[in-house]
């Protein structure tokens, strides 16, 4: 991307601007990246992905919208970077069949030497010749010994690359994660919404599950007993986890469920299945000091309608969550 002057630039953001507020895109550095890229119309392939999820989704999520401008408004110094990647590789490659092929010859060498020492020891001057043999020897055995060091340290510097491009991909990987539960995160969640939704038939149910009063269980047994609560919730969801569906933990005790397939009664029916089954279990911090008699949570369902937005799905099922505890908590709400 080539810098444009202060007056071609003005010049575009007066295009991206009201373009952004007719399609109710937040005015985030990463949006106005994108946006201003879009109507400077200089990169197609984006343009393209831009229109055809505004097609699919009717809006650009957030999420989108930053990976998009990673992948074009900052791909200079990726491609930099992958450019000299593979011209690493291409070196590491070139070189290792470089030394192949040297050792290869040195071995030739050595075999020619050792006919020639053959003959040589019936020539005359017998003394000099084996003097100049040896020393030929020698210096041929070392560069064989060097070239094979070198050969190894070439499969180092590649196993290095290997672990690091598996590191990396690792690190893309857990921007899904939560760290502490290893579940999806909030991120994970719309990430996986946001790829079924498009497909859905009317069938595609989201519950929100919150603990209750985990402020107050802080308070009273201390904040690692709560954070021990979570993760002990957590592997009671994963084991109570259905075929078809998505488990992720949100924010401090909410946990959230997409069930594929699954209408509003049947999403109902399997929260107060979850809901009864923890009010039955009870928990005790590792400490010993925390007794939980009876693990209490609020849900709320909600199963998506028509074309609807995976954000608003999320803020329908949010808000039933808030009207399940405005009606006294341990409940779920569908409305
Ligand atoms: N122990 C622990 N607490 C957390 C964690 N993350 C957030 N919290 C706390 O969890 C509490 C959640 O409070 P709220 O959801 O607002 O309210 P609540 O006390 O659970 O009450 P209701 O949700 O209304 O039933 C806050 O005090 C957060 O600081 C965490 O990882 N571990």
């Amino acid at each position: 991307m080539h810098p444009d002057s202060p007056r071609q630039a003005h010049a575009l953001l007066q295009q991206a601007v009201p373009l952004m507020r007719k399609m109710d895109i937040a005015p985030t550095p990463y949006n106005y990246g994108i946006w201003y890229e879009y109507v400077r119309q200089s990169t197609p392939k984006l343009n393209q992905l831009v229109d055809s999820t505004i097609g699919r989704l009717g809006s650009l999520p957030s999420f989108i919208s930053k990976e998009l401008f990673h992948q074009f408004l900052v791909s200079e110094e990726a491609r930099f970077n992958s450019q000299h990647k593979e011209k690493l590789e291409e070196f590491i490659n070139t070189v290792s069949n470089e030394t192949h092929n040297m050792t290869e010859n040195l071995v030739a060498l050595q075999s020619a030497m050792d006919k020639s020492r053959h003959v040589l020891s019936r020539a005359d001057r017998q003394k000099h010749l084996d003097k100049v043999i040896h020393y030929l020897d020698h210096s041929t055995k070392k560069a064989l010994e060097e070239v094979e060091s070198f050969s190894q340290a070439l499969s180092q510097v590649n196993a290095e690359v290997l672990k690091l491009k598996a590191e990396l991909n690792e690190i893309k990987n857990n921007a899904d994660l939560d760290p502490l539960t290893q579940l999806l995160n909030q991120r994970g969640l719309e990430r996986q919404l946001y790829s079924l939704i498009p497909d859905s038939e009317d069938d595609l149910s989201l519950l929100i599950m919150d603990i209750d009063h985990l402020k107050e269980i802080n308070h009273e047994f201390g904040r690692r007993a709560g954070t021990a609560l979570i993760c002990h919730i957590s592997r009671i969801l994963s084991s109570k986890k259905l075929a078809n569906s998505t488990l992720a933990r949100l924010e401090g005790g909410s946990f959230a469920i997409i069930l594929h397939e699954a209408t509003l009664d049947f999403a109902i029916k399997y929260a107060e299945e979850l809901r009864l089954h923890l009010n039955k279990q009870r928990f005790k911090s590792r400490s010993g000091q925390g007794i939980i008699e009876q693990i209490k949570v609020s849900f709320g369902v909600a199963t998506i309608i028509g074309q609807e937005s995976p954000n608003n799905l999320i803020a329908r099922a949010g808000g039933y969550l808030d009207n399940a505890k405005r009606q006294g908590r341990n409940r779920t709400a569908s409305r």
